[in-house]
């Protein structure tokens, strides 16, 4: 999971910029920017307070954003992870890499992915469709750009620049002569005039390719390395060691295999499920007349009766309020089947130990019908922020107890029990893939280990707080064994006094594992990879 990779978020200065790559043929002018040393003597800084209302802010702070995770190791989500602590620095971030600010994006441009999956051309779209795409976008470039050399040789923020303009037109589509020109002024204001005319060149050159149907892409031909490299620039995915590699035809293992089968059939995010706040008193039938009204098409989720499927017009959806006035909240049905497989009822008292952002302890509390309790306990403070302004905004706050706290410590400390517990265990998110951009190019495999130990530690934790007779509930958004099946023997063998509890009776069989756990698999069901197994304390 997102928060056990490296997080440390640093702007690289503008030396370090230049540092990073060769002198390149389009960094010979002058950027024309006032800089003094840092007083850290890391180099240069901008003290230009320069507010520039002629370039995009959409793609200044992608670009931006793009440098920040690529070379200062922070997430495509990264305000998620941090509430909004990073947004407020986003304009100082604009300014340093840049040496101006731009026009301040407001909470609708920025915040993101997990409570607002964006379908429009929001910052996060572009930033993470930017890092999806970057192999296939990269492949594009180099052709492009005559040689492997002239590659090579393009600054970093440039090669953002551009990536940003093929992403827009080839993935998004978008209008492209408007393309080349924003990106065209953003490089040449950021960078120098002659960036700019090597982006309006290149971009101009694209958009005819596309035109004439003719991107140079590459062929599944020669041996299976060769097919192999060719359908990772395909379907945008790394072949390097540390990364996911691909599967299959160099044989690697089966829970590599099937995640790459889930990116290869889904390598764009398919719908967007909307969860009607039945909490709030806004049932399905609510939702559905609404959509109805704003005209746009949606589907009944054939799993979850508060639940909705949208294809397009999600934009339409945002600007009507319905999410922002909390009557009903982006969220993946895998998500709540698992809530299915808790199965909480009115009046119990539920302990969700790993609960932030929230997207399962909301829906839990709108089943309570406003009787009973759910303590939302999570590590991460940040992330309970989201979860608290979520709770008041669906009118759940009610019966949600929030405790900010390192679960192994908490059930040590205090002897409660409950009638159910969930744990939502930080994991790979090998069944997420398709929406986390950044995912394929960070994880680590040696990370794995650590994470399967803090598995182990966090269910032994959580099982402390069911009471006898209570549920306890393991739940992650993997499709790897190791994560899952592997880590339910595991505890069954440590902790005698839990039996498993088949999951039949609460999801659809076509959810129901041989071992009578829940899975969801992205390629099968069209929804994220998710994993639960149900036990029940009888001891
Ligand atoms: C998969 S996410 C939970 C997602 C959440 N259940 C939801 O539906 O929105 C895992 C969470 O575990 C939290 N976490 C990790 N280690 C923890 C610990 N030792 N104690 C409590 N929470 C922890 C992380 O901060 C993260 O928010």
């Amino acid at each position: 999971m997102a928060y056990l990779l490296s997080n440390s978020i640093r702007v690289l200065n503008s030396a370090e910029l230049y540092k990073a790559s060769k002198p390149s043929k389009f960094a010979n002018e002058n950027r024309g920017l006032k800089s003094t040393t840092s007083p850290r003597g890391r180099g240069p800084v901008h003290k230009t307070q320069k507010l520039n209302l002629e370039v995009s802010p959409h793609r200044a702070v992608s670009a931006v954003r793009l440098m920040r995770i690529e070379f200062g190791g922070a997430f495509a989500d990264l305000l998620n992870e941090n509430g909004k602590g990073s947004g407020d620095n986003e304009m100082g971030y604009v300014e340093r890499t840049l040496g101006f600010r731009t026009r301040a994006l407001d909470d609708r441009d920025l915040r993101l992915v997990l409570l607002f999956i964006p379908f429009s051309y929001f910052v996060t779209d572009i930033v993470g469709g930017t890092i999806r795409w970057r192999r296939y976008l990269d492949h594009l470039i180099l052709a492009l750009c005559h040689g492997e050399n002239t590659f090579r040789s393009i600054e970093p923020l440039l090669l953002q620049i551009l990536r940003i303009g093929f992403y827009e037109i080839v993935q998004l589509e978008m209008p492209p002569y408007a393309v080349v020109d924003e990106n065209v002024r953003l490089a040449k204001v950021a960078l120098r005039p002659g960036a700019g005319n090597m982006v309006n060149g290149v971009l101009r050159k694209l958009v005819l390719l596309k035109e004439n149907n003719s991107l140079p892409l590459p062929t599944l031909e020669g041996n299976d390395r060769a097919q192999a490299r060719a359908l990772a620039t395909l379907y945008s995915h790394p072949v390097e060691n540390n990364s996911l590699p691909l599967p299959t035809l160099e044989g690697n293992d089966r829970a590599q295999a099937r995640a790459l089968a889930t990116l290869y059939s889904h390598p764009v995010v398919f719908n967007a499920y909307v969860r009607a706040n039945s909490g709030k008193g806004f049932t399905r039938a609510d939702l559905v007349m609404r959509l109805q009204m704003l005209k746009v098409p949606h589907d009944i989720s054939p799993y979850l009766n508060d639940f909705v499927r949208i294809k397009t017009g999600m934009q339409i959806m945002m600007q009507a309020g319905l999410l922002k006035e909390g009557l009903c909240s982006v969220q993946d049905e895998s998500a709540g089947l698992i809530v299915s497989v808790v199965d909480p009822q009115p009046g119990e008292s539920i302990i969700d130990c790993c609960a932030a952002p929230g997207g399962k302890t909301l829906f839990m509390a709108s089943r309570l019908s406003g009787r009973g309790v759910v303590s939302a306990i999570d590590i991460n403070k940040g992330r309970m922020r989201i979860l608290k302004e979520a709770a008041k905004l669906q009118q759940v706050d009610d019966v949600i107890t929030t405790i900010h706290a390192d679960l192994r410590i908490y059930a040590d400390d205090n002897h409660v029990k409950s009638d159910k517990v969930l744990l939502d265990a930080p994991c790979s998110g090998l069944g997420v893939l398709s929406k986390r951009a950044d995912l394929r190019w960070n994880r680590r495999w040696e990370d794995m280990e650590q994470l399967k130990n803090l598995q182990d530690e966090l269910l032994d934790a959580a099982s402390m707080l069911v009471k006898l007779g209570g549920v306890l509930v393991y739940s992650t958004c993997s499709i790897d064994p190791e994560e899952n099946e592997e880590r339910v023997a595991a505890f069954l063998l440590r902790h005698p006094e839990f039996c498993i509890d088949p999951v039949d009776k609460y999801v659809p069989t076509d959810f129901v594992t041989e071992h009578g756990f829940y899975s969801s698999n992205p390629v099968k069901h069209s929804i994220d990879g998710a994993f639960a197994a149900r036990f029940v304390r009888s001891l």
